[in-house]
């Protein structure tokens, strides 16, 4: 199969790495990665070990491939679909974190948008580098839910590749409760400067709950059946198993880089409101991770 990987990042390089071990891969992403990997290949470690060669690029313009699989940040996901609209896909499947990215990639591509959620672990450590920090799944299916042999197709081809994925009829609700599970930890993390597994308790833990519930309570009024007691258990369960874990904003926070806030905490108020429900904790965590931002010069005045 012709994989496209459009993102090579920490999770791109990962997943475009494993992948290339049975079939063809390009990589799209930036200088200095992209051209370590283009010369000397890419390296995998620590959970997963192996030398790989896919091809690498930063131009991601007119390619040509089966499947393309996205995994830019959220924030990045509206300029990646204006570039892989200039290509042509059978599939395109979105691994990223938050609410909104595979609307976004369906506004600009005619071919289907499948949606996925990873829970593998992976840091870029050096151009050229990428460690799996963590064994995770992949599971991925139709954006709007039910069955697809493109699914099952794209998901034999990762599982090929030794990736453990599978396939589900309902990803609507597994991105909200996806979502109830990072607006719950990412920005209380972030903020209080914590490891995953302090969110276990207490009163930060009842900041986590909070968020997890409104997002809940919102995705129900988008129609989507996802229960508060649904949402609380998968929250609990990856406080548990990620319990040393620095989340994802956390660690944007601390190395001065953009969150992506707005696909998190910030698509909860928005499609809250869509509905006339309040979602007071979940506005404060937004206000205060994008106050921080604008802080920093990470984002425009303009933004709300
Ligand atoms: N890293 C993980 O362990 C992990 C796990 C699960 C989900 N996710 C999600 O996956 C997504 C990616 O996360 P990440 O940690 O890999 O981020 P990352 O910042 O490491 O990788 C994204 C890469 O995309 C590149 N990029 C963006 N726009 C581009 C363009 N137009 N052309 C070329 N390159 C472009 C960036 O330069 C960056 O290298 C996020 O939504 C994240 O929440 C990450
Ligand atoms: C599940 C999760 C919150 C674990 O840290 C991860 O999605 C992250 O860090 O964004």
């Amino acid at each position: 199969m012709e994989i496209v990987v459009f993102g090579a990042g920490s999770l791109g390089s990962l997943l475009g790495g494993l992948l290339a071990r049975e079939h063809e891969v390009t990589l799209v992403g930036r200088d200095p990665h992209v051209r370590t990997v283009a010369e000397s290949g890419l390296v995998l470690s620590n959970r997963v070990a192996d030398s790989v060669n896919p091809d690498a690029t930063t131009d991601g313009r007119g390619l040509d491939a089966d499947v393309a699989v996205v995994t830019v940040k959220s924030y990045d996901t509206e300029q990646a679909a204006r570039t892989l609209e200039t290509g042509s896909f059978d599939a395109v499947l979105s691994l990223q974190n938050g609410l909104g990215n595979e609307e976004r990639l369906a506004a600009h591509l005619d071919c289907p948008v499948l949606a996925g959620t990873a829970t593998y672990g992976a840091r870029l450590v050096d151009p050229g580098h990428v460690e799996c920090t963590g064994v995770g799944e992949i599971v991925l299916g139709p954006t709007e839910g039910g069955a697809s042999t493109l699914a099952d197709h794209v998901a034999e081809a990762f599982d090929d590749a030794g990736i453990r994925t599978r396939v589900a009829g309902d990803m609507p609700r597994r991105l909200w409760e996806k979502l109830a599970v990072n607006a719950g930890i990412n920005p209380v993390t972030a903020l209080a400067r914590v490891r995953n597994g302090a969110l276990d308790g207490g009163p930060i833990g009842g900041v986590a709950r909070s968020a997890a519930r409104e997002t809940a309570r919102t995705a129900r009024a988008e129609g989507v059946e996802l229960s508060d007691d649904a949402a609380l258990e998968a929250l609990e369960t990856v406080i548990e198993t990620t319990a040393e874990n620095r989340s994802s904003m956390r660690q944007d926070i601390e190395t001065g880089r953009r969150t992506e806030v707005d696909a998190v905490s910030g698509a909860v108020v928005d499609r809250a409101a869509d509905h006339g429900l309040d979602v007071p904790t979940n506005e404060t965590l937004a206000g205060l991770v994008r106050g921080w931002e604008r802080s920093q010069g990470l984002r425009e005045e303009s933004y709300q």
